[in-house]
């Protein structure tokens, strides 16, 4: 049998980081070698498995990736993902790279990784939203010189918990429709005596209830009729298996900026 691809993960005991504890423990083609958190977190030294809901796996939470690993996931926070970004690319570390809400400071950061280190870098993971990516950059190119004008309005949901709005995953989507359509303006929601809607302009709207694991909506509305894509997500694992697909892919490749178009050969 082949020597297993040694995944660290950062963000371990996080929402993402623990289903992602779980599935690498029952890939036989994946070994867990490290499960990172902060410095400050209240968990070090528990162990990875207990926090993921299965019982001791023998790998403590830590602070620092151990020797051979050949690939670390990040699912943290901004900063997590800036300090992590760094130690890979000294290191020469293959990163995944999944934490959204970075600024443009600090995904810069991330790109200069890639110049020393391989990253795939996605706001999603998942395959339906990548598939759904090509369908919207499709439409868009279809859509872009209607004569009655287009309105594109981008409509996601998310979990209570979460800290960034809009998601990175809606933001992608409006980068790729003003690609395709050339919108100038993006408009995060509205309120009071706006006046009418500029064609040149893409809406976010960013809702949070619950425990919603993740949803988008791109739609493209026509006088007469609605386009509408949407994209669903029913589990975490959606984003994990991505992650750990990405991980695989990412360990054997050279040094640049990869995406999950790579990863899936979509
Ligand atoms: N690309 C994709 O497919 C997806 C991306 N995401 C993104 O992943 C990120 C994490 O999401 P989620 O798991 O829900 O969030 P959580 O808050 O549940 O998990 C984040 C984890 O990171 C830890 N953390 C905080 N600061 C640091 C640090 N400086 N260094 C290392 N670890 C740190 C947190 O610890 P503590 O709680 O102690 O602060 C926590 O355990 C978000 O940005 C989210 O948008 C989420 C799903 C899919
Ligand atoms: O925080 C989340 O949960 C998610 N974040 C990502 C984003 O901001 O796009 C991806 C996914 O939608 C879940």
């Amino acid at each position: 049998m082949a020597v297993p691809i040694r995944i660290a993960i950062h963000g371990a005991a996080g929402r993402m980081g623990q289903r992602l504890v779980a599935l690498t423990h029952v890939d036989p083609e994946l070994e867990l070698a490290a499960a990172l958190e902060s410095a400050s977190s209240p968990v070090l030294g528990q162990d990875a498995g207990e926090i993921a809901g299965l019982g001791k796996i023998g790998v403590e939470i830590t602070t620092s990736i151990p020797e051979h690993v050949d690939a670390v996931i990040d699912f943290s926070v901004p900063e997590g993902a800036v300090a992590i970004a760094g130690v890979c690319a000294e290191r020469q570390i293959p990163l995944v790279e999944a934490t959204t809400g970075l600024s443009d400071e600090q995904r810069q950061v991330i790109l200069e990784a890639a110049q020393l280190t391989p990253v795939v870098m996605a706001p999603s993971m998942s395959l339906a939203v990548n598939l759904a990516m090509k369908l919207v950059a499709e439409a868009g190119k279809a859509l872009k010189n209607l004569p009655g004008g287009v309105d594109v309005e981008i409509v996601e949901r998310h979990h209570r918990f979460k800290e960034d709005a809009p998601s990175g995953t809606a933001l992608k989507f409006g980068e790729i429709v003003a690609t395709e359509m050339g919108q100038s303006e993006h408009k995060h929601g509205r309120e009071g005596m706006t006046g009418q809607r500029s064609q040149s302009e893409i809406g976010y709207h960013a809702l949070r209830t619950g425990d919603n694991v993740g949803e988008h909506q791109i739609i493209f509305g026509m006088m007469g009729e609605t386009l509408e894509v949407y994209v669903r997500g029913h589990t975490r694992d959606s984003y994990a298996y991505g992650a750990l697909a990405a991980a695989k892919f990412v360990a054997t490749q050279g040094a640049g900026l990869y995406t999950m178009k790579d990863v899936l050969d979509i």
